[in-house]
């Protein structure tokens, strides 16, 4: 077990993913499958432990950003289905080819250079995006959607396994728009010569709220890592789900203030009082960012104010009284009664959850649990990223 030498730590509950994917496993008809996103390194909580305990959980396909990601996860051992669902260059259909990895298409162009391409005998399997009112990837018309199927049928080695579209506002209490590209995927799926055995259009919100609107496979993202998609639509989540993700450290200085001394670049902060300051060894660089100045962190299991601006490897705080060295710092979890989300941090950041996880950089190791103990610590600042 490797280990890492600044007391700065990410604690990965493989237990509460665990949880939130049996919990929908559940929930949904036996017949809709579960595809557990776990691209951003699985939103920052480690992909490939992440995606083991989503298939030990009930999931049974795995959804990435790109090519990178999915190859990534074959070489630390994981042989489930893969679909990414970014664009793939033409050129690469080969790997996709060879590591058994789903890859998703909308552009008839593509599709006919990748054919010209592909020398292969081994099988590639293709999932139609639709654009329905997302407006990121995906066809919108009835001829360049009935183009890239002749094109995938043509070729003996392509196979059309599957066809999705991508909701905007499945969050958000008012369900006009979703409504809008719901219908829309019905009538877009009317110009499919087939039906391909995988349908799927649902996000986590999609998932909670409309179970009844999957089709036969979801893309469960965020709630999997335990976090409603919205604040809005936390009070109608149909089931407890429990968050994952806790970043913690330790005071590596602490001091006294006399008034008038300042703390930090630019001297932003002026001690008023007589007070004790602690320095907390993780800053900007891992994703603590300095608009996090003025949040606070629980010591003691009490809120401390953050005091002055946040470095690139620190910041410092306000302590209700003096501690010692190495008294432990927690910036997202619980400490006795008090407890700071994920969802806190991006409140006080005008952002969202999702971007919060992701942020939280490679410098900082993540140390995973499973039933409660440590089962293993990836720091890829001195392992890389092979580390299995
Ligand atoms: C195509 C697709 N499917 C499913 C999901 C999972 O959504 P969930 O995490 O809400 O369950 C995402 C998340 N993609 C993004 C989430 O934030 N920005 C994104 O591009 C996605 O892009």
């Amino acid at each position: 077990m490797n280990s890492f030498y600044r007391d700065t730590w990410a604690e990965i509950d493989l237990d509460a993913i665990y949880h939130n994917v049996s919990q929908l496993r559940n929930f949904l008809p036996n017949e809709t499958r579960i595809l557990a996103v776990v691209k951003a390194n699985a939103y920052g909580h480690g992909d490939a432990q992440v995606a083991k305990t989503a298939l030990e959980a009930g999931a049974s396909y795995l959804a990435v950003a790109f090519l990178d990601e999915a190859l990534a996860l074959r070489k630390k051992g994981i042989t489930a289905p893969i679909l990414v669902l970014g664009a793939s260059r033409p050129n690469d259909v080969h790997l996709a080819a060879k590591h058994q990895i789903t890859l998703t298409v909308f552009q008839p162009e593509w599709v006919e250079q990748a054919a010209n391409l592909y020398k292969g005998t081994e099988r590639v399997r293709f999932h139609l995006k639709m654009d329905t009112g997302m407006g990121r990837l995906g066809v919108k018309e009835e001829a360049e959607t009935k183009r890239v199927i002749e094109l995938i049928d043509r070729h003996p080695y392509f196979s059309l396994e599957g066809v999705y579209t991508h909701f905007a506002t499945a969050d958000e209490i008012n369900t006009d728009y979703f409504s809008f590209q719901y219908h829309r995927f019905l009538q877009m799926l009317e110009w499919l010569p087939y039906k391909p055995s995988l349908i799927h259009c649902g996000n986590s919100a999609t998932a909670l709220r409309f179970p009844n609107k999957v089709f036969n496979m979801v893309r469960f993202g965020i709630s999997m890592y335990g976090l409603s998609p919205s604040p809005d639509i936390k009070p109608y989540l149909p089931y407890e789900i429990k968050e994952a993700f806790s970043l913690h450290s330790r005071l590596v200085h602490v001091k006294k203030l006399k008034p008038g001394e300042k703390v930090s670049y630019g001297a932003t902060y002026t001690a008023e009082t007589e007070q004790w300051i602690g320095t907390v060894p993780i800053g900007y660089a891992d994703g603590w960012l300095r608009k996090l100045q003025n949040f606070h962190v629980l010591v003691n299991g009490k809120k401390a104010p953050i005091v002055g601006r946040i470095c690139m490897d620190q910041f410092m705080v306000r302590l209700p009284e003096p501690m010692p060295i190495g008294t432990k710092v927690t910036l997202i979890g619980r400490q006795g009664d008090e407890y700071i989300s994920v969802d806190d941090v991006a409140q006080y950041l005008d952002t969202i959850s999702y971007e919060v996880l992701c942020t939280i950089s490679y410098r900082v190791p993540r140390i995973f649990f499973r039933n409660k103990s440590i089962m293993e610590v990836r720091n890829v600042v001195l392992n890389g990223n092979d580390y299995v």
